[in-house]
């Protein structure tokens, strides 16, 4: 059988090509050949699982070539012998196959991104923009059983996605030390992959990704367009999500609006729970802000802070969580170096830049200028007489969030919008408000302009 085997080798080689061949079908060995049926030896059921879907065919014809009696193909997990080698030319002649490089069994530790023990569930402030994600990540922690599946965490920058997912990784962990549980940016994913791919571990990679309990990917926007590594997640969702393990994925907006995202990855991301967090509101700011205040005082202990403070910046720092923290990390060590109490005087004197950046008002020709090269459509169009829904819609979000967002009153935005009559920008408003109350998509259009508006 091994001496067939190594004949049939280079055949195969040349039907399956060097890249799939060393990846693939290198590890096989032939057993036995009974009834018509070649038994061939692979190391693991995941490896005879793709062999068998993608190889089979091949390996018949380069068996028969030889001129084996051979129809089909059954496959044994069994560690195969030393002939376990690359091809290559030489391979079928006197030549012995060199022995198969040992690797050591993967480990998803070391795959994983390191997982940051200071962002705990405890730690993570809890209000009406972001209970629901935090209820669901807790949820996904617990373990047990998968109840959704993927769980899709979607927000703008810096509303806490990361830091729930380590919360997350932290805690499963905890609860059960012998749970795999990898967590790694998209970015990483696909850097490994390529790696994999340079080094010709794929299997070791597919593998490791397709026996992990939890795998969490963050900014999983990241891989759009990038065509090798869409699949090749693809691939690894459906084989963890068919084994009911549980996947969690960070992104910076919703599946439907990833641009060159695939529409099968778009549609799989969906079926599971989607959740946004929600910019954060005054009274979630000003809870972090306390939360944050009380860590920072076990640093710089003595410090005092003046009344006031912390609402102020609630009020005024409204962008996003890691800006508040710069903020209140900036003012406690300027107050330690100084030797000051932190009051609002200090206040305005030590964060002018990002106070300024946070009072960056939003004209209404901005707003208009976005939400045309949203809706890709002239500039001239969305504010012009034309009444086709493909125009009006995007011309009533516009007029919505003109409304929202400045400070404009309704004549003086109805003359930004070819001098239309304040009863027009009125009807519009109440309409976007109407539909986003009743449809989710569009709510969430509305959502992404008014972010990307704020950045
Ligand atoms: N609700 C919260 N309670 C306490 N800290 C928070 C909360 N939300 C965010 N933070 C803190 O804000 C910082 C930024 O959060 P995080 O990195 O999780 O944001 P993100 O949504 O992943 O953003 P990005 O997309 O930029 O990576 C972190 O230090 C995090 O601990």
């Amino acid at each position: 059988m091994d001496k067939l085997w190594a004949q049939a080798r280079p055949e195969l080689e040349s039907l399956v090509g060097a890249n799939n061949y060393v990846t693939w079908l290198a590890p096989l060995s032939l057993r036995a050949i009974e009834g018509g049926a070649a038994d061939i030896a692979c190391p693991t059921r995941f490896l005879s699982d793709w062999v068998s879907r993608h190889y089979a065919r091949p390996i018949i014809d380069a068996l028969t070539a030889q001129g084996a009696a051979v129809e089909r193909v059954t496959f044994t997990v069994a560690a195969a012998p030393a002939a376990a080698a690359p091809a290559g030319p030489a391979a079928a002649g006197a030549r012995p196959a060199a022995p198969a490089r040992p690797r050591p069994a993967p480990r998803e530790d070391e795959l994983s991104a390191p997982i940051d023990t200071r962002f705990t569930f405890d730690n993570f402030i809890v209000g009406k923009p972001n209970e629901l994600a935090h209820a669901a990540a807790r949820r996904v922690a617990e373990g047990g059983f998968v109840t959704f599946n993927p769980l899709f965490l979607y927000g703008g920058v810096g509303l806490g996605k990361t830091h729930l997912m380590h919360a997350i990784a932290s805690e499963r962990r905890s609860r059960d030390p012998d749970a795999r549980v990898l967590y790694l940016s998209a970015e990483q994913f696909m850097y490994r992959f390529v790696q994999a791919l340079r080094e010709r571990t794929v299997m070791d990679f597919k593998e490791l990704f397709r026996t992990v309990d939890l795998l969490m990917v963050d900014d999983v926007q990241f891989i759009a367009g990038k065509d090798s590594t869409q699949e090749e997640f693809f691939h690894t969702f459906n084989a963890l999500v068919d084994q009911g393990k549980q996947i969690v994925i960070s992104a910076d907006r919703a599946p439907g609006e990833i641009k060159d995202l695939e529409d099968r990855i778009k549609s799989r991301l969906s079926c599971g729970l989607i959740v946004d967090l929600h910019p954060t509101d005054y009274e979630l700011r000003l809870s972090i802000l306390q939360s944050k205040t009380d860590l920072f005082r076990a640093t710089y202990p003595g410090l005092q802070m003046g009344q006031g403070v912390l609402e102020f910046l609630a009020h005024r720092i409204t962008s996003n969580v890691r800006v508040l923290e710069g903020a209140l990390q900036r003012l406690f060590a300027f107050a330690s170096l100084m030797g000051r109490e932190i009051d609002l005087d200090m206040t305005q004197e030590c964060l002018t830049d990002i106070l300024r950046a946070s009072d960056r008002k939003v004209s209404v020709e901005e707003i208009q200028r976005k939400v045309a090269e949203h809706y890709n459509i002239r500039l001239s169009d969305l504010v012009g007489p034309k009444r086709v829904r493909t125009l009006a819609r995007p011309r009533q979000i516009a007029m919505y969030l003109a409304k929202q967002m400045t400070s404009r009153s309704l004549p003086e935005i109805g003359r930004r919008f070819g001098g239309r009559d304040h009863t027009t920008i009125m009807h519009g408003v109440r309409k976007i408000e109407e539909l986003c109350a009743a449809d989710n998509s569009l709510a969430e259009d509305v959502q992404l302009l008014r972010r990307a508006l704020e950045a």
